[in-house]
């Protein structure tokens, strides 16, 4: 509760299977590789059928000490509910019948652009890459291991985690972000309301014995990085307004495999909300709100630092785009 104590692994992935969401790029696919090397079985999902082929050679490649250990891909469009059906009853059909034991959300991608410059049609499908590729996969996920088992079918199966991929765009607003921080936002939302909505079912299983109840309890978790130096990142850079390159100056990218090993490890540790250095803990700590706590102590302490930190960091964000304006001048409007 306070912070130390136990060293227990929260998060063995070992001998279970994992589906990795945008598996085949960027985070997702360094979370992919990391989690191989802990001994999980990965599905990656992702649209382009090139480079899921590309990341299981990969995957395979560099894991070739565990025979038992199996990898696979499925091409999906995650912004369609139905697909999100269809892997999940994919990767149950492959894995012997049973579903996955981990899923892990990271597809998605951001179309930087001042509010009014965006088309409406972009800004939907900004919502439909983020959110919707997240909720439909948790919805499709959820359901699968909400089916209640009977008494007599119960065996011991180990808690199943279920994990976000958000930003700290959540947390903090940035100009030049309103395609994108919104829906980023929305997925926290998502995951405050389903980890305490899950608490029920959990409260299920904790009767198992006695009657009708979900296989496992699940623990849902949010990761959320600052900027990833990934294929993604190097698209949005090329549109990205100055501005915004200005505001965000405090961020020092990290690389994807860095990224994925701190938050692996933050999961070990059992955290709910997850950082990964240390702008992003004090963005965090600026907008905790009605989350649940990963420490009583830290977090209280965190958030005392960043309610005194961004009493001058708000003001700042908005004159320099006051200034920017009166020296620069209106910018030149896109249209894609
Ligand atoms: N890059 C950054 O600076 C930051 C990124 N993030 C978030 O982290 C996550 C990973 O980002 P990053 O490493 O940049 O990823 P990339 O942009 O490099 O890769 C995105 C992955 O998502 C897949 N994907 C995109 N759209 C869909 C879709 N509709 N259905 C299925 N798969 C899809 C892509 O494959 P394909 O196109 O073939 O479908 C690819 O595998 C994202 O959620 C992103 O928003 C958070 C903070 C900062
Ligand atoms: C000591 C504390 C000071 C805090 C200052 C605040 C600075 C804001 C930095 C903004 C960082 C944005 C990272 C996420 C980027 C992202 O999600 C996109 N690249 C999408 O892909």
């Amino acid at each position: 509760m306070f912070g130390f104590g136990s060293r227990k692994n929260e998060f063995i992935v070992e001998g279970r299977t994992v589906v990795v969401t945008g598996g085949s790029d960027g985070m997702g696919r360094a979370v992919a590789a990391q989690l191989a090397k802990k001994g999980a079985n990965v599905v990656v999902v992702a649209r382009t059928v090139s480079k899921l082929q590309d990341t299981v050679e990969d995957l395979k490649a560099n894991n070739q000490n565990v025979p038992k250990q199996r990898f696979h891909y499925i091409s999906a469009d995650l912004t369609q509910s139905a697909e999100c059906g269809r892997v999940i009853d994919e990767v149950t059909a492959w894995n012997e019948g049973a579903p996955p034991d981990v899923v892990w959300c990271c597809a998605g991608f951001s179309h930087p652009g001042f509010f009014v410059d965006v088309p409406i049609p972009v800004q939907r499908q900004q919502m439909d890459t983020i959110y919707w590729t997240a909720a439909n996969t948790a919805h499709a996920t959820l359901r699968s291991w909400l089916t209640p088992v009977p008494p007599s079918g119960q065996m011991k199966t180990p808690r199943r985690h279920l994990i976000f991929t958000c930003s700290t765009l959540a947390f903090i607003p940035i100009a030049g972000y309103a395609p994108y921080s919104p829906a980023k936002a929305a997925i926290r939302s998502l995951s405050d309301t389903l980890s305490q909505e899950i608490e029920m079912y959990n409260g299920v299983h904790s009767q198992r014995h006695r009657r009708d109840a979900p296989a496992a309890d699940i623990k849902v978790h949010t990761v959320f990085p600052m900027g990833i130096l990934s294929p993604g990142f190097d698209n949005e850079q090329k549109i990205k307004p100055d501005l915004t390159k200005k505001l965000e100056e405090a961020d020092k990218p990290q690389t994807p495999t860095e990224v994925a090993q701190v938050a692996i490890s933050a999961l070990e540790r059992g955290e709910y909300l997850i950082t990964t250095m240390f702008v992003g803990h004090v963005m965090k700590g600026a907008a905790l709100g009605p989350s649940p706590r990963n420490s009583i102590m830290g977090d209280t302490f965190l958030s005392w630092l960043s309610s005194l930190v961004f009493l001058q960091v708000i003001p700042d964000l908005r004159n320099t785009a006051f200034n920017w304006g009166k020296k620069n001048g209106l910018p030149r409007r896109t249209s894609t």
